[in-house]
């Protein structure tokens, strides 16, 4: 497959910072215009986060909890066939998070210390734990960063393997630190505002018990332009995304509940102390 044999208007997505990557034997996220088109995945991964999707955004939703998420997802736009090379791919359509914003600063965040799910086999469980063994401790990874540097007016990539590279102690001033840091500013405006949005999130998932969430991620944005003309509601917009494992269950999520709380403990360390 040519993995840029697209149609007119349809990209490879510009500023993807982990995931599936669209290749010639991989059908990954593209975009057009303002919307990002992520491929429903294998069988039964993809039925699962097409179905969360879609019960989300049902306008005849009663059930509170896929009504309360709302806010914290990016909006659905339904499915669309996309001809690639011969093939008709079924794709998501989704809200881009990042086009509001005039230079995203972007990470995405996968949360909780198992990231295996309920169904998965014993090989699979191995391969997961193997990924970064003090996962337990921790309860999230850095899978991908990406700042505007005001100083050379570049973008600054960091990928999976980088993040994993971090020791527990490290992923503070390695990792979350340098993700709000650009040049030789770090991005106080922007902390406050990521923090907020997180405490909302944990509000959530400290009150729901009807779904959990593995390999789950958050992704963070936030505006790497300080003098932008662009008007944006917010600084910074955090968001859930990725939900090829999402299961119903009766309990409150302690797994993804203890990587929010790991998260907010390391950002509200970055505060400034007051005198
Ligand atoms: N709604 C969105 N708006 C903007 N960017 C997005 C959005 N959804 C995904 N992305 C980008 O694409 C990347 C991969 O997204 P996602 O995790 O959904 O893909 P995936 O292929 O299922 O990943 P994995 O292989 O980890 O399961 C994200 O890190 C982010 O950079
Ligand atoms: O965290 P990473 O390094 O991005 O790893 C991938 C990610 O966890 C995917 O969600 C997973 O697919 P599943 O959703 O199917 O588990 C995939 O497993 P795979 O290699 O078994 O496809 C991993 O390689």
């Amino acid at each position: 497959m040519d993995p840029l044999d697209l149609p007119e208007g349809v990209k490879i997505l510009s500023h993807q910072v982990a995931g599936h990557i669209h290749s010639a034997t991989c059908f990954g996220l593209l975009e057009r215009g303002n919307i990002v088109l992520k491929p429903v995945q294998r069988f039964p991964k993809g039925n699962r986060e097409l179905e969360f999707y879609e019960a989300v955004n049902n306008k005849n939703q009663t059930d509170q909890v896929f009504i309360d998420i709302r806010k914290f997802v990016p909006k659905f736009y339904g499915i669309e066939y996309i001809p690639i090379s011969n093939k008709n791919a079924k794709y998501m359509r989704l809200e881009d998070i990042t086009k509001v914003f005039d230079r995203p600063c972007i990470t995405d965040l996968k949360i909780g210390k198992q990231t295996f799910n309920p169904l998965a086999n014993p090989d699979k469980i191995i391969k997961e734990k193997s990924k970064y063994p003090r996962l337990p401790e921790v309860g999230f990874q850095i899978l991908g960063m990406r700042i505007y540097d005001t100083v050379t007016n570049n973008y600054v990539q960091y990928d999976r393997v980088y993040g994993r590279s971090l020791a527990p102690e490290d992923l503070g001033d390695k990792g979350l630190k340098l993700y709000l840091t650009q040049g030789n500013c770090f991005r106080v405006d922007v902390l406050k505002e990521i923090i907020k949005q997180i405490k909302e999130i944990r509000d959530f998932f400290q009150n729901q018990t009807k779904l959990s969430f593995y390999s789950s991620s958050l992704l963070v944005v936030y505006e790497g332009n300080m003098k932008a003309k662009k008007q944006i509601p917010n600084v910074a917009l955090v968001k859930m995304i990725d939900f090829a494992h999402v299961f119903s269950t009766q309990e409150h999520d302690e797994n993804y509940a203890f990587g929010l709380e790991i998260l907010l403990k390391l950002f509200t360390n970055m505060l400034p102390t007051k005198i």
